[in-house]
């Protein structure tokens, strides 16, 4: 089964919506949850749509997050426009830009919602120029897995998870198994995946564009190609020369795969992706923070996941449904169902008080090192992450340069590369925007 957004499968929704159901307001919400993931998102829907007279809310299932942006971004601004549309976090800035989405900072101001009920640290992200423009829901962050088990056999303490670059390639040196020219066990794998890149520049305080991570001013050039950059990409480049890390591709399944079978002993997952590991791993699995380089100081990580955002151009009576649909979402009942069913954060995080929680904390203690991975994060704005409207293609590049290490292309030279496309991406959206 699949776990996160990112790595949508199953049955997706025709994308046309219907008119109101028997005198409901009908609310049509696309999103990117598949696998166990759909399944909880819809019995929280279901029990949403029970509680009231006048709404129905319809979840429509739209592929992963790349898949669902691109279906949005035909329907934007008509009327076969979802109400309510999830989207991952480096889609935020493309959101705001598309000028089709309607900051749900109105329907706080209206209705004098209290925001600081809200994690910090997740609401900053969707909250551009004092203003809030979705409303933070699935949010996660990466986590480093490892088989505990394989600590073992390996001489390693499985209560001590690597922290630093060098513990990192000692332990997966000591896990690697060859016999023969053959590995049949290796040490470390990440995705293919730009997030995972991402997190580890953020983590050494590191910025991926310029103006402050495009905070404080329209990003128009790529930093993350600087030193820090280049840290991720050598420790990536090393090892697989090493031969203690492993190409798994970049089908999230896979890599999961991988690591159940005992293919690679340690990875790179998002937080919502542990519990799974866990329930369906037949050892035992250890969840610690992303490792940093060794004189490095550790900032802590950006928030991933999605968010939901409101359309704009649509009936205001429909949006004043999906508002109410936003607020039972972010009460600290459904949070705690959320967090213990997803893995994904409560962004309310009174739900962490909430009893079912204190209890799966007990079964999973590794979901509660993903909170305080989130929690021991540093302001900033490296960690608040990066604000471009070109990021989902950005990071196809980073993907690319990552791909291109197994080749054997020099890291700086790969770095530099996605850097330059990136650059060229970002100059072609500032002259469309009028920057
Ligand atoms: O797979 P998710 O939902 O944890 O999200 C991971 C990334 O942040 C998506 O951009």
């Amino acid at each position: 089964s699949t776990n996160t957004g990112t790595n949508g499968s199953g049955a997706e929704g025709e994308g046309t919506n219907t008119e109101e159901t028997a005198g409901k307001q009908e609310v049509v919400f696309w999103h990117a949850m598949s696998g166990e993931l759909e399944t909880v998102l819809n019995d929280i829907v279901a029990d949403f749509n029970e509680s009231q007279e006048n709404i129905e809310v319809k979840p429509i299932f739209q592929g992963t997050y790349e898949e669902a942006l691109t279906k949005f971004n035909t329907v934007a601004g008509t009327e076969d426009a979802p109400t309510i549309m999830q989207t991952f976090e480096v889609g935020t800035k493309y959101m705001i830009d598309s000028g089709h989405v309607q900051p749900v900072q109105k329907f706080i101001d209206e209705d004098n919602y209290d925001t600081s009920q809200w994690e910090e640290n997740i609401s900053n992200y969707y909250s551009v120029d004092g203003e809030q423009y979705s409303m933070p829901f699935n949010s996660s962050t990466p986590i480093l897995v490892y088989n505990k088990d394989a600590f073992k056999e390996a001489g390693l303490d499985p209560e001590k998870a690597p922290m630093t670059y060098s513990e990192l390639k000692d332990a997966a040196k000591k896990l690697t198994k060859t016999e023969g020219g053959e590995t049949s066990q290796y040490g470390f794998s990440i995705l293919n995946y730009g997030w995972f890149f991402e997190e580890m520049l953020a983590e050494q305080g590191g910025h991926y564009v310029d103006n402050e991570n495009g905070r404080s001013g329209n990003a128009t050039k790529a930093t993350f190609n600087d030193e820090l950059g280049l840290n991720v990409f050598n420790l990536i480049s090393d090892m697989h020369k090493e031969g203690t890390f492993f190409n798994v591709g970049q089908n999230w399944d896979d890599m999961r795969a991988a690591f159940q079978s005992g293919k690679i002993a340690m990875y790179l997952d998002s937080s919502a992706g542990i519990k799974a590991m866990v329930d369906n791993s037949d050892f035992e699995v250890g969840a610690s923070y992303l490792p940093i380089p060794d004189d490095a100081d550790r900032e802590g990580v950006i928030i991933g996941g999605a968010s939901v955002w409101m359309s704009s151009g649509i009936n205001e009576d429909k949006q004043k449904a999906a508002w109410e649909f936003m607020k039972y979402l972010t009460t600290p009942e459904v949070q705690a169902e959320w967090h213990v069913k997803s893995g994904y954060f409560a962004i309310n995080p009174a739900a962490y008080d909430q009893d079912i929680v204190k209890e799966e904390w007990k079964k999973y203690p590794q979901l509660k090192v993903t909170v305080d991975q989130l929690s021991e994060t540093k302001k900033g704005t490296a960690t608040q992450g990066a604000l471009i409207s070109v990021f989902p293609e950005s990071r196809q590049k980073v993907v690319s340069a990552m791909e291109s290490l197994y080749q054997g292309m020099d890291p700086k030279k790969a770095l530099d590369q996605a850097a330059e496309e990136t650059n060229r991406a970002l100059e072609v959206a500032n002259k469309k925007q009028g920057n």
